[in-house]
């Protein structure tokens, strides 16, 4: 029998009928998850056309399979949208790259954070959690917990990219700045989508553009400072230079970082709307900062890392743009057409889930997750352009997840409901106000 079966954690209500084209646009620019309709969550294929241009959203893990592995060719390309939404703070670097510009850059930032180096990065995760602990420790009243897991895990990036003498303050700046970024940064270009110039985007993009170029002159500060460096930043000057190092280390911050932290929010949440969960959690953990071999043997902690994975994907929406003409089952797609794949719909989808919307740790543990569809679960992305950093990114969460959920309780802040909102990645809208007191 599972004990948390009947608990669902905040989605927003889903919309009784689908949107119109143009009104759907209008609604993803503030929130994307807010476009879908309670059928979004059974059907395989859907589309929508705009004047010039198609929209097909693959539902279905056969579908996603065939357009982000077996047709890369075609679907490589991230879109021009979310290149012209990224570019102003990541330059070309090869989270947006594409063909063989993107093959060498994904080549030169793949070896440094390869799984089996992991474990060399085990001490700034610690290091760093320990740091967010101490945060924690001393706080009076609630705490926006997105914001000090954005800041610890960004101080987690920058220790491992410039090693120990990195100043503190500066996580803290990199991580508000990219938030104020994100809230700032055109994310839908509804005009640019029906192929028309942009006649609102340019207030909102000087502002991207402020916070864009302040966030890129702090690291190039660090990046001319004279010093050891680490092994990490070693590899990476190895193969790169000029702006294109830039590039690559500010993605590396922010890619390394937004996932992460947004996975720590959700699961905080979690925790403190389900305590027995978070009891469950501390049970299996030490009192002392786990080893680096430790961490499989925290089956159950992972497992609710995963779950909150499943229900709030960090990237609930992966768009690719057609380099070619091609044809999806009925449909066929012109050069230019977007075709997304949604975690946010296919880890809640009614033919691939049982009690999809539930809160249930229990379908990753042991054998279960070999019973189900390879491409119904995809927090890290798939085929090529799969993330570079999910083996960091599953250590550095665990390593956080050991640390504070052993040492602390979280429940949430009273008057305060957390909102999933989809803009660049999926953050709860206003913060994760949480109260945290020592267990
Ligand atoms: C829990 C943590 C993380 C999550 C959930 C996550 C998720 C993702 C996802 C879903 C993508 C694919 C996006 C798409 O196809 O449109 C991606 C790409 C990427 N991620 Fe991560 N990521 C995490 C941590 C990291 C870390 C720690 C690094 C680096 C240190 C990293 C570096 C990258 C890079 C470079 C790409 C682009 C890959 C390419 O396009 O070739 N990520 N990530």
């Amino acid at each position: 029998m599972n004990d948390v079966a009947d608990f669902v954690p905040p989605m927003p209500t889903p919309a009784w009928r689908p949107p119109t084209a143009i009104g759907g646009l209008l609604r993803a620019r503030r929130d994307v998850l807010s476009i879908f309709p309670a059928d979004a969550y059974r059907r395989q294929v859907m589309s929508t056309r705009l004047p010039g241009r198609m929209i097909l959203v693959a539902n279905t893990p056969e579908v996603v399979r065939d357009v982000f592995v077996t047709k890369h060719a075609i679907y490589q390309r991230k879109s021009r949208f979310l290149e012209d939404a990224l570019r102003p703070v990541i330059g070309g670097s090869s989270f947006i790259a594409w063909g063989d510009d993107w093959a060498a850059k994904r080549a030169a930032i793949s070896p440094p954070i390869h799984p089996s180096g992991i474990a060399q990065f085990h001490p700034c995760y610690v290091q760093a959690a320990e740091e967010t602990a101490g945060d924690f420790a001393r706080a009076d009243g609630s705490v926006d917990v997105a914001a000090a897991f954005a800041t610890g895990i960004t101080r987690v990036l920058l220790l491992s990219v410039f090693g120990p003498s990195v100043p503190r303050e500066d996580a803290a700046i990199i991580a508000e700045t990219f938030t104020a970024y994100q809230d700032a940064a055109e994310v839908v270009d509804l005009f640019g989508l029906m192929g028309l110039p942009d006649m609102l985007g340019w207030i909102t993009r000087r502002r991207a553009g402020r916070l864009a170029a302040a966030l890129r002159g702090r690291v190039a500060r660090l990046l001319d400072e004279p010093g050891p460096g680490t092994p990490l930043l070693a590899a990476l000057r190895a193969s790169l230079s000029g702006d294109a190092l830039l590039d690559e280390v500010v993605m590396f911050l922010l890619a390394g970082a937004e996932g992460a932290a947004i996975t720590l929010t959700w699961t905080a949440m979690l925790a403190a709307m389900h305590p027995a969960t978070a009891d469950r959690m501390a049970a299996e953990l030490p009192d002392a900062p786990p080893d680096y071999a430790d961490l499989p043997g925290f089956a159950f902690t992972r497992a609710v890392i995963q779950e909150s994975m499943r229900l709030y994907p960090p990237v609930a929406v992966f768009a690719r743009q057609a380099l070619k003409p091609d044809r999806i089952r009925r449909w066929d797609v012109r050069e230019g057409d977007i075709v997304l794949a949604v975690p946010w719909l296919l880890h809640r989808h009614e033919q691939l889930w049982e009690a999809p919307h539930a809160f249930r740790p229990e379908r990753f543990l042991g054998d279960a997750p070999r019973q189900r569809p390879r491409f119904a679960y995809l927090p890290f992305g798939i085929g090529p352009r799969i993330c570079a950093g999910a083996a960091f990114g599953m250590a550095e969460v665990s390593v956080f997840a050991a640390i504070l959920f052993r040492r602390f309780r979280f429940a949430l802040a009273p008057g305060f409901t957390p909102r999933p909102n989809c803009r660049l990645a999926l953050r709860p809208k206003g913060g994760m106000w949480l109260v945290v007191t020592r267990r």
